[in-house]
């Protein structure tokens, strides 16, 4: 993993975009720091101005006013090839030329850049292998042999083709299903904790904002800032009601998505023996303790059975007394995952560690504390509220 990141910071003054004819700005005096290395996400209502101000990062879409740096660059000043090695671009339907097969798809920027053959098509094979598609199956192919998914995929190399620092995506994954658009985000999160770009993306799906981000531009009319901040923040603390309503209900289930069980802190208090211990001795821990149910763990320290105390008495063996634990969760399953659980199990569920092991369990008391902190943490200094 890259300890520093290889992306650049980009910086919007005060920029403002008048289309020819149009009476009103399609975005006006937006200024915005895009850190380097993170994930920023444009949301907002359609027609808000969120592609016009993606594109005037690459100049697609020339600005009227106002200036855009990356690194401390004013981009006005760069030529195309720096463009086109400074900044990837990637859009929704993957924009990819019918005509060219996939191979000749990623290669199109290094082409441009009039990179050698041999070293096109490495860098071809390379990023084919980080995007998930097996270059001797798919280099040859043209894009209607793709699915929605593998051309989103080669939409992203395509992208990173020249390693630039930025990386602009203009609602990349809303062409796919659910379950594709899953995927390619779990990816997409995947690579960049290796690469470590700048990346700006556009959106129209708060929760895939939610789930991507390091930092969410909730966006109003003409490119207006209406937050900018992390989406935890977000979520704890909408700042108005434009906000508010693209948060949209749920806010707080939401935030469970954003915390591990390992963030918190769960019991690990609870009487659990291994399954070979005389019963007669868990009867005895249990009393002491004062505890209604045990749990009844195998040589390696997983977890097996619930015990109830009642069940003991008349229990012939700690291999069939009481029921299977039923839902578990790791310590790095997100609390929305514990709080599945937790209504499975009907009380508390096991947290097992990363080889499977006990290590505690989890309540509903937890989830509901971590709920109420994150609220307290977000909190604007001086709103009164505690
Ligand atoms: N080439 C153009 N000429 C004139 N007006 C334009 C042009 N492109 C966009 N606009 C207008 O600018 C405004 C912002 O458009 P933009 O595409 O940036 O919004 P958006 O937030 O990306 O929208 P969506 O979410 O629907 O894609 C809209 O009112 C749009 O009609």
């Amino acid at each position: 993993m890259a300890d520093k990141p290889s992306g650049a910071e980009i910086q919007l003054e005060h920029v403002t975009k008048r289309y020819p004819g149009s009476s009103e700005p399609a975005v006006a005096d937006v200024s915005m720091t895009i850190p380097a290395g993170k994930i920023v996400i444009l949301v907002g209502p359609s027609g808000c101005g969120k592609t016009t101000t993606m594109r005037m990062i690459n100049r697609l879409i020339e600005p009227t006013s106002g200036r855009i740096t990356i690194g401390g660059e004013d981009v006005h000043a760069l030529n195309g090839d720096a463009l086109r090695r400074k900044i990837g671009y990637a859009i929704q339907q993957a924009g990819l030329f019918p005509h060219f097969t996939v191979a000749q798809n990623i290669g199109v920027v290094p082409g441009l850049l009039k990179w050698d053959r041999k070293r096109i098509r490495d860098r071809v094979d390379e990023l084919m292998d980080l995007v998930g598609l097996e270059p001797a199956e798919f280099r040859d192919r043209y894009p209607r042999q793709l699915s929605g998914g593998q051309q989103q995929r080669v939409g992203v190399a395509r992208a990173l083709a020249a390693d630039p620092p930025v990386l602009l995506m203009d609602e990349p994954f809303g062409a796919v299903d659910p379950i594709t658009r899953g995927n390619l985000q779990d990816e997409l999160l995947r690579l960049q904790a290796d690469l470590r770009k700048t990346i700006v993306f556009v959106t129209h799906d708060f929760d895939e904002a939610v789930k991507l981000g390091d930092k969410i531009a909730v966006l109003g009319d003409r490119s207006s800032i209406q937050q900018y901040d992390t989406p935890e923040a977000i979520l704890a603390n909408p700042a108005n009601d434009m906000v508010a309503g693209f948060v949209g209900a749920g806010a707080s289930l939401k935030q469970l998505t954003l915390r591990r069980v390992r963030d918190v802190t769960y019991s690990d208090g609870i009487v659990a023996m291994p399954v070979d211990t005389p019963i007669a001795d868990l009867r005895k821990l249990m009393a002491e303790k004062g505890e209604t149910y045990g749990l009844v763990l195998d040589r390696r320290r997983r977890p097996l059975r619930w015990v109830h105390v009642r069940e003991l008495p008349t229990a012939t063996s700690l291999a069939t007394a009481g029921r299977p634990v039923g839902d578990s969760v790791s310590t790095q399953s997100t609390l929305q995952d514990a709080l599945e659980a937790i209504l499975a199990e009907g009380g508390n569920a096991v947290v097992t560690g990363s080889r499977g092991e006990y290590v505690g369990t989890i309540d509903i008391t937890t989830v509901t504390d971590a709920i109420q902190q994150l609220r307290t943490e977000h909190v604007e200094p001086g709103s009164g509220e505690s």
